[in-house]
């Protein structure tokens, strides 16, 4: 099979280089004057600043270039999916559409295998997630992550087709659990993020992570994914990686949030509109979510850490 990576961001970038490895791939980027500068100096200076592409990346801004290859990877940020998909919808019918983004869409609720499936109904939609930072993975360093397809004969086929000399796919068909995991830990990563800035302490941090694992439960419960699902790399693997490492971006802007300082507003932040989303969710669902409601709050301004705080501590004591 051959591939193309659609988004030429961190993610998008390092994917490419890992694959790379396999054979050719063509990286895809909206921008014509990166597409050339990238093609022309083997760098990502924006994203991935003194990583070399390898020689059999291709990168293009030409689409129709980009969509021969069998597999098509989109690394781009969930917010944006459902425009990049709906601009290329007649080219991308029937094409294998792996989703490498993560988050909830605000607009609708919908994870990223849903946006597929509306946008381009005939494609055959799969979501590659799990814990990995782009730098990481540009680097070579061991990562493993998740495969999710639903058909189970193409999960097989993609897990062997993207798994790379670092890149270790694990598979499963329960795609609604793996998109939770990684949409919800980045809500969670924010929150911890702002308890360290604010000098919280790691004791608040390990009791945020804790009860932010059992909301995204709860929440992957009511869209009836696999339990197990959110025990694994997807879920748990990711919450914990991104809840602990300054390499995350979301628990970066947690931290400023704490330090009472800005944030560069360029910064993909994926958690901030999830925790809308997923607050919005919960209260129309009557499902119990108090750190995603903080961090919604938090992250849009209408709490101080403070604020949040006392919102978190003053709820009645309750069963484990
Ligand atoms: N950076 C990382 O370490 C990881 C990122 N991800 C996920 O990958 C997704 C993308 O993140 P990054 O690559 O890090 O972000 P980024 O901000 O580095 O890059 C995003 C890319 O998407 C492109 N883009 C934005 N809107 C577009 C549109 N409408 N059509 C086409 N392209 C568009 C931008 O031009 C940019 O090249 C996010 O959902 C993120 O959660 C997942 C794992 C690791
Ligand atoms: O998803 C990631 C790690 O698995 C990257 O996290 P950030 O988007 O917070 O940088």
């Amino acid at each position: 099979m051959s591939v193309s990576v659609l988004g030429s961001g961190a993610f998008g970038t390092a994917l490419a280089i890992s694959l790379a490895g396999n054979g050719p791939v063509t990286l895809w980027s909206r921008n014509p004057d990166q597409a050339s500068q990238m093609q022309q100096s083997r760098e990502n200076v924006d994203r991935l600043p003194g990583v070399t592409l390898p020689a059999n990346i291709t990168v293009t801004a030409e689409i129709e270039q980009a969509v021969r290859s069998d597999v098509l990877l989109l690394a781009v940020p969930m917010q944006k999916l459902r425009d990049a998909l709906n601009l290329h919808a007649a080219r991308l019918s029937g094409k294998v559409l792996v989703a490498c983004c993560k988050g909830i869409e605000l607009s609708t609720g919908l994870g990223p295998v849903a946006v597929i499936r509306q946008t381009v109904p005939d494609a055959q939609p799969a979501l590659l997630t799990g814990p990995s930072f782009a730098d990481d993975i540009a680097r070579g360093l061991p990562t493993a992550l998740t495969l999710a397809c639903a058909d189970v004969e193409l999960g097989e086929a993609l897990q062997q087709e993207l798994t790379t000399a670092n890149l270790r796919l694990y598979r499963t068909a329960d795609t609604v659990g793996a998109e939770l995991g990684g949409a919800l830990k980045n809500v969670m990563a924010i929150g911890c993020g702002a308890a360290i800035g604010a000098g919280l302490g790691d004791s608040a941090r390990a009791a945020l992570i804790t009860r932010g694992f059992a909301e995204m439960q709860r929440f992957a419960a009511l869209r009836r994914a696999q339990p197990d699902t959110l025990m694994g790399l997807s879920g748990l693997g990711d919450l914990v990686l991104t809840c602990s490492s300054e390499l995350s971006r979301n628990y970066r802007f947690g931290l400023c949030l704490g330090q009472k300082k800005p944030f560069d507003s360029t910064t993909t932040v994926e958690g901030v509109a999830t925790a809308l989303a997923m607050s919005e969710i919960a209260a129309s669902e009557g499902l119990d979510m108090p750190i995603s409601a903080t961090v919604a709050k938090l992250s849009s301004g209408a709490y101080s850490v403070t604020d949040a705080i006392q919102a978190l501590l003053g709820r009645p004591l309750k069963e484990e």
